[in-house]
């Protein structure tokens, strides 16, 4: 029996450039990535998304912008992931590193997709146009895709 753990995903994004953390430590570590994690009980996943955004930036944002619903299952393992992205086109305070990550801007022409999940690249064109997705990714290995299904939405 498969069961998910709730995940969140937030991409600080502006004109030409898009907010990434180096993951320091732990799950995805030495990967660029957006910047999420657990949902706490007792929270929303949208107030989760608040939380992990300033524990790993330092950065508050005052909208948070449901734009994808990605699962990610691994061979061999029982748990899926269900990671819920947000985007934010403003935000208050310094992008600031944490224990977890590194954070660093990047041109939208150069993002660092052979050092981020393999998924990234087939989601990320779609974030830039502010287009909603929902996917579906099996992993064998953190580095492997070897199935996957991604749709474009009009509701995440
Ligand atoms: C398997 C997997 C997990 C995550 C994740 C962890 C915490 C939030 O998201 C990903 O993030 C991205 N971009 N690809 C990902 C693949």
């Amino acid at each position: 029996m498969l069961t998910s753990k709730l995940l969140t995903l937030v991409l600080v994004v502006q004109p030409g450039r898009v907010l990434l953390g180096m993951k320091k430590r732990g799950f995805g570590a030495g990967k660029w990535n957006g910047f999420g994690g657990k949902v706490q009980a007792g929270e929303t996943i949208e107030q989760a998304a608040h939380r992990e955004l300033l524990e790993e930036s330092g950065l508050t944002v005052d909208k948070l912008d449901k734009i994808g619903n990605i699962k990610f299952e691994f061979i061999g393992e029982t748990e899926i992931l269900d990671v819920h992205i947000f985007r934010a086109d403003s935000f208050h305070g310094e992008p600031t590193e944490s224990d977890e990550m590194r954070p660093q801007w990047f041109d939208c022409d150069k993002i660092p997709f052979s050092q981020m999940w393999a998924d990234d690249m087939l989601w990320f064109p779609l974030m830039l146009q502010r287009k909603k997705f929902l996917g579906y990714f099996k992993f064998q290995g953190h580095d492997l895709i070897v199935e996957h299904k991604l749709q474009e939405v009009n509701e995440v």
